[in-house]
């Protein structure tokens, strides 16, 4: 027995907007058809998704789950429920956690955890590029590639040495894996707490500048090219970064880039006052900075639309801006927020928004996922495209609440997600 999603809008491969319905058998898409015209259902379960979207599950290549180590943050069975209810049927996460996930046997505590507590969300593990993330040695790169490590990165911190990261490129170009970096020189940020710019002024704050971003892009870019590996840079925030990347891009080195909702919809000109749920690395920047991002994923500079799930306890943001930790949570406000700020407004076609979010990540990651498509697994999203709602944090699945997007009025959320045909996720039995 199947499932058949019943007149749902779809997209089709150029990104227009169709009705159609599609059949889950055996944890697989085993057929999708256009049109107005019912299928025969009989003998298989049906779903009724009239007026929903019915995406391929979306796809985050940059989240925090916290676990081991900081389960008072965020746990992999809450993060994963948090990614299901947002949409998300693949997530990797980043390896700061504690133990930092640089051995085989902390990729395999993560895997079976998430196999057992998961939610059914597939979940990748990032392998550190150094051990204990000092940026000292490296980790084994090889070992780590065949417990099942989707890359590697040592975000949370800037890898500082430019000879550590090269070796670093030159071994993963060996292993056909890539390089993902947090881009941030320490040297030029000492205890900011926010950007450069009219907010730090006004509030006597030191201010984190744009190129301590940048100029890790800039010497990684030249890495990159010398090292012939895939080097992918993490949340893009500044106009500097955008300009080495799209310069990398035109020369043929294999670089390619992500940003985080916020830095798309927010500056440093938003920050209402001294609240660190507005606090997170990199910072909010200008708006000339947010105009550049923008265009950036428009033009195909950046490449992707990640979270940056960063979940902290209340306990851990109310020490305030200057001495809080960085991040926010994501998983359960990006879709909306995308969707009712770049779709609903008429900036960007739905099909542009979901592209960034599903087959771009798979692209270029090499992940099977990410597409509609007959014999793929039924990794898939429905989303309820009118009705809107308030971001309320005191909702969340996520075990924090740390988000600046409290009391937004938005559309365009997920009501069902499915992966693998199995539901991860309902609306209705949340
Ligand atoms: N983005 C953040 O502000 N914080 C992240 C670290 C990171 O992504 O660099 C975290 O782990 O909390
Ligand atoms: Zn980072
Ligand atoms: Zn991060």
């Amino acid at each position: 027995m199947g499932i058949w999603i019943l007149n749902g809008k779809l997209l089709d491969a150029s990104g227009k907007e169709t009705t159609g319905h599609v059949l889950v058998e055996n944890g697989k898409i085993a057929a999708v058809t256009a049109g107005q015209e019912q299928p025969d259902t009989t003998g298989h379960e049906v779903i009724e998704a009239a007026g929903k979207l019915v995406s391929p599950g979306f796809i985050d290549m940059h989240v925090h789950l916290r676990e081991p180590g900081f389960e008072h943050k965020e746990t992999i069975a809450s993060g994963t429920r948090s990614a299901a209810r947002g949409g998300y049927t693949t997530i990797a996460c980043m390896p700061n956690t504690k133990p930092v996930i640089d051995t085989v046997e902390t990729v395999k505590l993560i895997q079976g955890k998430a196999e057992n507590e998961g939610n059914g969300v597939k979940v990748l593990p990032y392998g550190c590029i150094s051990r204990n993330q000092l940026g000292r040695e490296l980790t084994d790169f090889e070992a780590l590639k065949d417990a099942g490590v989707v890359a590697f990165t040592d975000d949370g911190v800037g890898v500082q040495s430019a000879q550590m990261m090269k070796d670093a490129m030159k071994r993963a170009a060996e292993l056909g894996m890539p390089i993902v970096a947090h881009c941030e020189d320490e040297t030029l940020v000492v205890g900011a707490p926010v950007s450069e710019g009219t907010f730090a002024d006004k509030n006597g704050l030191k201010g984190i500048p744009n190129e301590s971003e940048a100029i890790h892009v800039g010497r990684d870019i030249l890495l990159a090219e010398a090292t012939g590996v895939h080097y992918h840079v993490c949340h893009v925030s500044t106009e500097q970064s955008v300009r080495l990347i799209r310069l990398g891009k035109q020369i043929g080195v294999k670089v390619t880039a992500e940003v985080c909702p916020h830095h798309l919809l927010l500056s440093e000109e938003d920050i209402p006052g001294m609240d660190a749920n507005w606090k997170m690395n990199p910072p909010l920047r200008s708006k000339r900075d947010v105009e550049a991002v923008i265009e950036a994923l428009e033009d195909g500079t950046i490449d992707i639309i990640v979270t940056d799930h960063a979940p902290h306890s209340e306990e851990e943001k109310a020490k305030g801006m200057q001495l809080a930790p960085f991040g926010i949570v994501g998983f359960e406000t990006a879709f909306p927020l995308l969707y009712t700020k770049f779709v609903a407004t008429g900036k960007w076609s739905l099909g542009f928004l979901i592209e960034r979010m599903t087959s771009k990540p798979a692209e270029v990651f090499g992940l099977e996922s990410g597409r509609l498509q007959v014999g793929s697994d039924a990794d898939l999203t429905l989303v309820d495209l009118e009705t809107e709602k308030e971001v309320d944090p005191a909702a969340f699945l996520s075990k924090s609440r740390n988000t600046p997007f409290t009391g937004w009025k938005l559309k365009g959320w997920p009501v069902l997600t499915m992966v693998g045909g199995k539901i991860a996720w309902t609306e209705t039995n949340e």
